[in-house]
């Protein structure tokens, strides 16, 4: 299994409780997810490459630090972009891709069913964004996307996991950083993730 990052500072301790909670509205559950993947986003870029470049302050010239590579963000279709809309601002000049993925809802194995991958990916720092790692299955397909078309650096951001998710994406991408705020025991019947918060995108978007 992979040993995921697992973020334990209180306050995404405190915003994922909010999100878990059944009794969360859609808007709270928004605004919840946003500052999580903040403090998520903050983790996933401690150890991102700088460059370092010199600036003039009103006083004098100093040293400073620049972005050594592209960021591109990759949020998976739907429940992504609940990350995505809170990380992008503090990264705005990154590249976003989507890739579409759904769970089948019999058989819970992921159904592609759109991808637009950008050539910058080859040379970035790639963050796949999705709120849940369930049975690994959309995140697995995603990363396999992205390397096909060039990623070698790629750091995953959720919310909630499992040990079935990191399972098989240290089965299938061993190479791949998973940060997270939790590890959930195990998952139901449905392949849904217990405790867990329920259907991430649902939730996200009213629906
Ligand atoms: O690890 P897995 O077992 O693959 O499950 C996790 C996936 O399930 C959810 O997406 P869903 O299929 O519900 O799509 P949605 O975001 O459009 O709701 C979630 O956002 C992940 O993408
Ligand atoms: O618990 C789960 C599992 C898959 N997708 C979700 O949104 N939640
Ligand atoms: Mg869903």
């Amino acid at each position: 299994m992979i040993s995921p990052v697992i973020v334990v500072h209180p306050l995404a301790q405190i915003h994922l409780t909010e999100l878990r909670r059944q009794h969360t509205s859609c808007g709270q559950f928004r605004w919840h997810l946003q500052r999580l993947a903040e403090i998520l986003f903050t983790e996933a870029t401690r150890s991102l490459a700088t460059a370092p470049v010199r600036v003039q302050t009103p006083l004098v010239e100093t040293a400073g630090s620049a972005f050594a590579r592209s960021v591109v963000l990759v949020p998976i279709l739907r429940a992504g972009l609940g990350l995505q809309e809170a990380i992008l601002p503090l990264v705005p000049e990154a590249t976003v891709a989507h890739v579409g993925i759904a769970r089948d809802e019999a058989t819970a194995l992921p159904m592609p069913y759109y991808a637009k991958l950008p050539a910058v990916l080859k040379e970035a720092d790639v963050f796949l964004l999705d709120p849940m790692l369930a049975t690994g299955g959309s995140a697995c397909s995603a990363v396999t996307q992205l390397k096909e078309a060039g990623a070698t650096r790629i750091t995953l951001i959720c919310v909630v996991s499992c040990p079935q998710g990191l399972q098989a994406l240290a089965a299938q991408h061993p190479d791949v950083t998973v940060v997270t705020a939790a590890v959930d025991p195990g998952l139901n019947e449905r392949s849904y993730i217990v405790p867990g918060l329920g259907d991430a995108g649902d939730r996200c978007f009213g629906t």
